[in-house]
């Protein structure tokens, strides 16, 4: 039976998914695997148990993922699973920093109980919430991945001219990009350009911060910013004062803080991005699928920080599969298949491949595979987890 422990309300279209061979509970104690939203793991005991976090969502910065690597804890993400629900919101967003819809709203509710003058103080009052349309207007899309590619799209659909950035857009996704999207080659030339810019990058050390004093002061007077990727990604104190100096005029983000709250200009949605019964459902599906796969057949599909290697099990003559995460240095390969040969098991087919600093080797064998192999196997240093699955 693998023990799955949800760290947060997960989909039951994802967890239904578990069949009886798996249980799946927030209390389980001594879990094979995590699934997990937003919940941060940073400060969590990871057990010995542990063999795979799935992220149901594409941001990983809530997990430790060195602590993970080094443990042998494989993690996956669901990569595109909610962009759309984050694009439609985005969509929103580049109205709502536009057209002053906020306060407006808020304006109109305080005309309860004017009787038959609404209908004339509102014509009076409107002209407090004028502001621009964005077709014909310029957008900086800053990261091109699953949500930047369809932002970019649906501006450009919507009349506004797109610049797109980001240094290491993948071949796939520059497939999926319009062809009328802008190739910015710098940032400088975003802010230069841009009425509006929109962060679509991972938070990591390189982009915490990366809207700053120094980019906002790069930017278009006025400038209107959106923030659905993460909080860090800005620094606060700075967006603050461009709103109250007037250099920007709007800043959406789905990650309100403390001193945001209630500044002039700051359009403050909690998290709502990914909250889409599609998006819970399609994150839900792939996570469970992921771990399902790993724990079951070892294979990985979607990891952040190990390779993706996937066999069939389709060899009827060697039903053992050994599955080992090992570090990326000369030799391992050779060190294991000497290993295996000493214990007289032979390799029927195998597959390996590396991650940086890490690589994972599946094998599939015939002979006689004792867990004293495995526990052989394990006390190579360069080795970091081995399983056999029969
Ligand atoms: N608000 C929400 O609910 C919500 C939902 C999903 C994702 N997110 C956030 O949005 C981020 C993007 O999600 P995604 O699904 O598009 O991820 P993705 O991995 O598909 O795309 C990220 C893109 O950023 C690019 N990139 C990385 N560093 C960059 C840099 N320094 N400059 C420019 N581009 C850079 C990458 O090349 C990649 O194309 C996630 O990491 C997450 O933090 C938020
Ligand atoms: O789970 C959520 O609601 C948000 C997920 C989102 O932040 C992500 O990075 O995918």
């Amino acid at each position: 039976m693998y023990e799955i422990k949800c760290l947060n309300k997960i989909s039951e279209v994802g967890t239904s998914r578990f069949d009886e061979n798996y249980h799946c509970s927030e209390s389980v104690e001594n879990p094979d695997a995590v699934l997990v939203r937003s919940a941060s793991m940073h400060d969590m005991e990871l057990p010995k148990s542990l063999l795979a976090i799935a992220r149901a969502g594409a941001g990983v910065n809530n997990i430790p993922l060195d602590k993970c690597s080094e443990q042998g804890i494989v993690v996956f993400n669901t990569p595109g699973a909610n962009a759309n629900a984050v694009k439609e919101l985005v969509l929103a967003g580049l109205l709502l920093s536009s057209r002053k819809i906020v306060p407006a709203i808020e304006w109109a509710k305080t005309l309860k109980g004017k009787g038959d003058e609404v209908g004339k103080l509102v014509e009076k009052g409107k002209g407090a919430f004028v502001g621009p349309e964005i077709g014909g207007k310029t957008l900086g899309v800053v990261g091109l991945g699953a949500i930047g590619i369809l932002v970019a799209n649906a501006a450009r659909s919507l009349g506004m001219e797109v610049y797109g950035y980001d240094p290491y857009l993948s071949v796939d996704a520059a497939w999926g990009l319009s062809r009328s999207i802008r190739h910015a080659r710098t940032l400088d030339e975003i802010y230069a350009s841009c009425d509006y810019i929109t962060v679509h990058v991972p938070l990591t050390p390189d982009t915490k911060g990366m809207i700053n004093k120094e980019s906002i002061a790069k930017m278009k007077d006025g400038v209107r910013l959106l923030n659905f990727a993460r909080g860090d990604l800005a620094v606060s104190s700075d967006v603050i004062s461009a709103l109250e100096s007037g250099k920007a005029a709007a800043y959406v983000t789905d990650f309100p803080s403390d001193d945001m709250l209630g500044v002039d200009g700051v359009i403050a949605i909690p998290h709502l991005g990914a909250s889409t019964p599609e998006s819970e459902d399609n994150c839900a599906r792939m996570a469970a699928g992921e771990l399902m796969e790993y724990l079951q057949n070892g294979n990985i599909k979607n990891s952040v920080n190990m390779p993706a290697v996937s066999m069939p099990r389709d060899c009827s003559s060697c039903s053992i599969r050994i599955c080992i995460l090992h570090r990326n240095i000369p030799n391992t390969i050779s060190r294991l298949s000497g290993a295996l040969a000493e214990s007289g098991i032979n390799i029927e087919n195998m597959q390996s491949k590396s991650k940086k600093d890490y690589a994972y080797t599946i094998l599939d064998v015939t002979g006689d595979v004792k867990e004293t192999t495995a526990e052989h196997i394990q006390t190579f240093p360069e080795i970091i987890r081995v399983r056999i699955l029969r």
